[in-house]
Formats: structure tokens, sequence, C-alpha cells
């Protein structure tokens, strides 16, 4: 189901199980919550035919082969649009990964305190060593193996930003202290790795506390569907490349053209490079200064002067209207009530929006349509195969 968990009727109620697949027979230890009980398989008695039988991450919480994950995402996103948004639309068939494993140019692991890479157990502060992890991409399989071997049992964390299109990997160390990384760092890039930057250990969240640059290059070029971008450790990037690539492309085609394209949570403004095909004039906002420094040099480097960046708040919108297309792309939270309002108010002809969660899409969509929009397409994307997530790119017009 959604979510990734497990649904299963029991006669105290409604269970939600962690490590079940549709239709599979398990053992579980379950816990009383406010409304439901939950739990995590103890026990497989009776296993899905397609379960995939290889050891993968505790991330991984869709262990099926391929094909078999990929009407279960269709799903999810048709069925969040008939409960949230009310909505019966015929969808676009999902569009798959290109590659099902070894796809992610990011990862973070936890470090082992009997030393290598660990991942924190879902809803825990427990550590599960791994040795190896078949969803990272060939250039972050190398970063993987140095770092297994490597004494750092004083940080937190590591982080890899991987690059198809250089082959190399980038390395954030998390916590501990920079002056005790140095050496390290430096042995590192001598190793092959591309750079390295440390981060304090911030209750703020990830490179949000300190940051400083400790060795080798501080960004990688990544190609997403033609475009080169910057990637760094500390910002947001798509870490499916070549899927998102595809999205992209197809963003640009379903989004028509005009004299003025706005995009909010841009990012580094990959999705309005690839808009500044076009329109005339393309408005990237975006809060994150780190993202807005890529985007800047690679609007530079790439010479797409009418592609501008503004940093603040997607609320913003209104200094920047009136505009023929609005393109949002939110965290999972989806919109707030603010940038829904802010984006009425605007009433561009319309609305490209890509979500990285169904349900928050559905009630913006179901927003969009009580504010006179129509949904006109959308299509579920695999970015992360093994995963319950899934994106969706869709048009709205008025
Ligand atoms: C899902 S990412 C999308 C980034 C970009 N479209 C891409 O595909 O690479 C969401 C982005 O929204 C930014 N963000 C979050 N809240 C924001 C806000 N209130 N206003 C502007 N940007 C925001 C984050 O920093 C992040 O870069």
């Amino acid at each position: 189901m959604p979510g990734g968990l497990g649904l299963a009727r029991t006669p105290t109620g409604t269970a939600l199980v962690r490590g079940a697949l549709p239709g599979e027979v398990v053992r579980v230890g379950l816990r009383p919550r406010k409304n439901h009980l939950e739990g995590q398989v103890l026990e497989i008695l009776q296993a899905h035919p397609e379960r995939y039988p290889e050891a993968l991450p505790p991330t991984a919480d869709l262990p099926l082969y391929y094909p078999a994950q990929l009407p279960l995402k269709q799903g999810f996103v048709h069925e969040a649009l008939v409960r949230i948004a009310k909505l019966e639309f015929p969808l676009s068939p999902i569009q798959p990964s290109p590659d099902a494993l070894n796809y992610r140019t990011a990862a973070q692991y936890a470090l082992h305190p009997l030393g290598g890479l660990a991942y924190r157990k879902p809803n825990s502060h427990e550590l599960a060593k791994i040795e190896q992890d078949p969803l990272i991409a060939p250039p972050l399989q190398e970063a993987f193996r140095l770092l297994s071997h490597g004494a750092l049992s004083s940080l937190d964390e590591v982080v890899f930003r991987g690059s198809l299109y250089e082959g190399r990997t980038l390395v954030g160390l998390i916590g501990g202290e920079a002056r005790f990384c140095r050496r390290t760092a430096q042995t590192l890039v001598q190793e092959g790795l591309a750079g390295v930057v440390w981060a304090e250990a911030s209750p703020k969240g990830r490179f949000r506390g300190r940051v400083q640059h400790l060795a080798g290059e501080r960004g990688l070029l990544e190609e997403y569907g033609g475009v080169l971008s910057t990637v760094d450790a500390q910002s947001f990037a798509q870490v499916n490349p070549k899927a998102a690539g595809l999205l992209y492309r197809e963003a640009a085609q379903i989004a028509g053209g005009g004299e003025r394209a706005v995009e909010l949570y841009a990012g580094s403004g990959v999705l309005g490079l690839h808009l500044a095909e076009r329109f005339c004039e393309v408005i990237a906002i975006e809060i994150n200064k780190d993202a807005v420094r890529r985007g800047e040099a690679d609007r530079e480097r790439l010479g797409v002067s009418h592609l501008r960046f503004h940093r603040g708040d997607s609320r913003e919108l209104y200094t920047f209207t009136p505009a023929d297309l609005v393109a949002v792309d939110p965290p999972r939270s989806g919109l707030s009530a603010e940038v829904m309002q802010a984006i009425v108010q605007a009433r561009p002809k319309r609305v490209l929006y890509l979500s990285c969660d169904p349900a928050t899409w559905a009630r913006d969509v179901r927003g969009l349509t009580q504010a006179g929009y129509r949904l006109a397409f959308a299509r579920p994307y695999d970015f992360y195969p093994f995963t319950h997530h899934v994106e969706v790119l869709s048009l709205l017009e008025r």
C-alpha cells in the first residue's frame, strides 16, 4: 500500500505491517497505536510469488521483481486521485526507471561503531551493518568500498553524491570535528574520490549547520535529459538522473510555450533550463542558497540568459506575475496554503505540477480543480525502484 506498509484486517483492528507484500501470509509482532495496530514481519509463511530473492537495504520496502512493482506504483497514484482528489482520471502509464538496480547517485549511511557502513532501522536508533548496496550507481560502489574499510568511527554519517556523466563521486563526512577529517579526506581523494566536504551534525538537519570543504572538487557535472547541471554533496538534486531526465523532457513538451514561466521550488533550475527552450523568460524561485549558486553557475556556463534565479520563498510568486505557466516541484509536504493562494491569484493558464508524494499532490490537485483548473495530464514516474516512492508529472489547465 502507499507508504510502504502492508495492510491487514485483524479481529482487533487494522494492522499496518512493515516488510509485508500484498497477499503474503506472515507472522508479525504487533503493538497498539492510537487508531490501529503496527508491526514488523517476523517470519514469512507464504511469500508473494514475485518476491525478489536477493539481499536489499532495509530502505527497499518493495522487494518484488521489477515488472511486478510498476502496476502497484501506478495503483498508488490512481488510488490517491480517487480517494483524495475525488477524481476518476485516465492516468498515462507509469514510466519505468531505465535501471532497476544500481540507479541511485546519492546515498547516506550511518557509521557502525564496529566499523563499516550501516543503515538506521526504520523507526529506531538501532544500526544494521551493510556489506553492499545494490541500489547505488557504479561510481558510488567504489566510494562504498573505500568507506566501508576506513577508520571513521568518530563520524555520525557519510553522504555520497556521484555523477553518471563524470563517473566520479563526492563524499560528505558528517559529525566529529573538521580538523580530524582533513587527512582522511586527502587520502580518499588520492584513492580516487572526486572531493570531500565536512559538515557538523546539526539538530536542524543534514548540511544545515557549518560546512567546510576539505579536499578535491566541490561539484560535479551530471546529465539530466540532455542538460548538464552541477551537483554537490550538500544540496538537492534528483538521485536517478536517467529517470529524471525522461521526466524533464516530457515536462517541457507538455508545458507548451509563451512569454513567461515561473518555476517554484526550483532547486538548481534543471526543469527551468528545459523550459527555457520554450519560453521567452523563465524565473526560478528557490530558497536554498547552495542550489541557487549552482543554478547561477549552470545558467552562465550554458549561456541561458533568459533564465533568472530569485533566492526566496515560493510565496513570492506575486512579484513575477503575470505568467503563462507556473511550474512547481515541492517537497513531500506539497504546496503550503499560502503558495496555493499565490498560484490561484496569479491565474496562470497552465500549472505544471511535479510531485514526489501522490497524497499531497492529490490534495493540491483537488485545491486547484476547486479553483477552476482541470487536470489535463498525469503520468507516474518511477525514480526509486524497490521502494514504494513514486513521482508524478502532471499538467492542469484553466
Ligand atoms: C523536490 S525539490 C525540487 C528541486 C528541483 N525542481 C529539481 O528537480 O531538482 C524541492 C526544492 O524546493 C526547495 N524549497 C523548499 N521549500 C521552499 C520554499 N518555501 N520556497 C522555495 N523553495 C523551497 C528545496 O530547497 C528544494 O530545492
